[in-house]
């Protein structure tokens, strides 16, 4: 089990969501869930994407943002917001192989506060006049070069 983790602010889009926990799966990697999600979390299209592998993969969900900060507080780990508003493009940072990286709601990305609260926030460069990745591919990609570079492959 690796020790980064994925974490999800109130996902709203269940194909995505279990296409995610498939990834957190194969990539041995434990995900949050910071509720309310736009879906239940026994949806058909949730377990459609992600198959059986959703029952291995160390899913911790939270009733909401206050109280996933708090766990978080507790843990003392950094929490690095993937954003299309950040500056810092995702190649160029350094990853610690216990970062919590945060990904938005495809409808809405993440609120001030939350993008605020960041401790790191993230973008992967796009071609001009693109507006954003599918979340899941966004994971995907940052994950990637977090595993990469922390050596966790
Ligand atoms: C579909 S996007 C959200 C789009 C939303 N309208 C916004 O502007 O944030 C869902 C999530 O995927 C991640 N994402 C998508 N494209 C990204 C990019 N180019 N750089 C960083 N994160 C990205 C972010 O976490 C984002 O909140």
């Amino acid at each position: 089990m690796n020790n980064l983790r994925i974490a999800l602010y109130q996902p709203d889009i269940a194909g995505n969501t279990g296409t995610i926990l498939r990834l957190a799966a194969c990539l041995g990697l434990a995900v949050d869930i910071i509720e309310p999600a736009g879906f239940d979390l026994s949806d058909r299209n949730l377990k459609r994407a992600g198959m059986d592998y959703i029952a291995s993969v160390t899913l911790t969900r939270h009733l909401n943002w206050e109280r996933f900060e708090t766990w978080r507080a507790e843990s003392s780990r950094r929490l690095v917001l993937a954003s299309t508003r950040a500056a810092e493009p995702y190649t160029r940072f350094a990853f610690r192989d216990d970062d919590i990286l945060l990904f938005g709601r495809e409808s809405a990305g993440v609120p001030d506060h939350v993008h605020d609260r960041a401790d790191a926030r993230i973008f992967i460069p796009m071609a001009p006049g693109q507006r954003s990745l599918n979340i899941a591919i966004a994971t995907a990609m940052i994950v990637g070069e977090a595993m990469r570079q922390t050596g966790a492959f």
